[in-house]
């Protein structure tokens, strides 16, 4: 086994002063109050081991990392049936991109563009009676942790500026891929993407992706079937138009948020989980990807 406390400190250590660190994003007003200067890592090694460095225990906003859980739980509710309403191609395209939307009738491209993740919000608001507590009680279920909770702050923020979102949502509308209403649909997808969780968290909530659908509880909460299709799609699709990148740089499924943070993973062997919140001009975590890349060269631990 490989030292990873040695080779996650230095490469923390080598990065933590790099003076290019992105820029934390401003339009959701309550994620621009995050200080760019923080950063940790967490893996969860599938032996049962845990390794952790700087702010690895610090609760940040999860957002689009939460599109990966939200899907898993649409895909145990209704398995192959969600793919009739949206596809599982890569964009190429910003992750709020709306004009390929229109182009192809309403059928967002993949789950982990927003417009995607809006469709998977409306499976869920259609399947749970109390979608936001029944999201969260899933969450805290796969992670092990019942102190996960949203950021009411930061959901309200979203809600305050979400035009761009709103206008994917009604364009969904109009193409009849939307069941509910617009403002369900969108107040439980801000509410989802307000998911405040620490990295250790994370990875503890991804370990169900990296083992065959069996959560850190050894409980089963998806087919292993299923884990390896949302791993397919975390490769191809969980960096938006950074994600051949990511596979290039990188070589795991992962996915990014806008809050900072990544999370990725080898089945069968580990989680990781970085945060460091000032992005590229991608939206992705800039010393995030930097520390990942790092990472899986030195180990040789990635799924290529
Ligand atoms: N890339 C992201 O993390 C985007 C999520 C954010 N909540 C949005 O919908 O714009």
């Amino acid at each position: 086994m490989q030292d990873f406390n040695t080779i996650i400190n230095n490469i923390h250590n080598n990065l933590k002063d790099n003076v290019v660190k992105g820029v934390v994003a401003s339009y959701i007003p309550e994620l621009s109050k995050q200080d760019v200067n923080q950063f940790g890592i967490f893996i969860q090694h599938m032996n049962g081991e845990n390794f952790s460095v700087g702010d690895a225990e610090v609760p940040f906003s999860i957002q689009s990392i939460s599109k990966v859980l939200s899907l898993s739980k649409a895909i145990a509710f209704e398995n192959n049936d969600i793919w009739k309403r949206v596809d599982v191609e890569p964009s190429g395209n910003p992750f709020n991109h709306l004009s390929l939307l229109e182009l192809e009738n309403g059928i967002p491209r993949n789950p982990l563009i927003n417009a995607g993740a809006i469709v998977i919000a409306d499976i869920l608001c259609s399947q749970f009676k109390n979608p936001k507590q029944e999201f969260l009680q899933y969450v805290r279920a796969i992670a092990n942790d019942q102190s996960i909770d949203y950021n009411l702050k930061v959901a309200a923020s979203e809600k305050e500026t979400g035009f761009n979102n709103l206008a994917a949502a009604n364009l969904l509308k109009s193409f009849g891929n939307l069941n509910n209403d617009v403002d369900v649909v969108m107040d439980f997808y801000f509410h989802q993407c307000a998911l405040e969780m620490t990295c250790s968290q994370v990875a503890k909530a991804f370990y169900v992706f990296a083992n065959k659908g069996r959560c850190v509880n050894n409980k089963q909460h998806i087919s292993s079937s299923q884990a390896k299709r949302i791993n397919a799609i975390m490769l191809t699709c969980g960096f938006y138009d950074e994600s051949g990148e990511f596979a290039f740089e990188v070589g795991l499924p992962g996915k990014s948020g806008v809050g900072g943070g990544i999370v990725a993973l080898l089945p069968n062997q580990y989680v990781i989980t970085t945060w460091a919140p000032g992005l590229n001009a991608k939206g992705n975590s800039l010393i995030g990807m930097q520390a990942l890349e790092q990472f899986t060269t030195q180990t040789n631990l990635s799924i290529f």
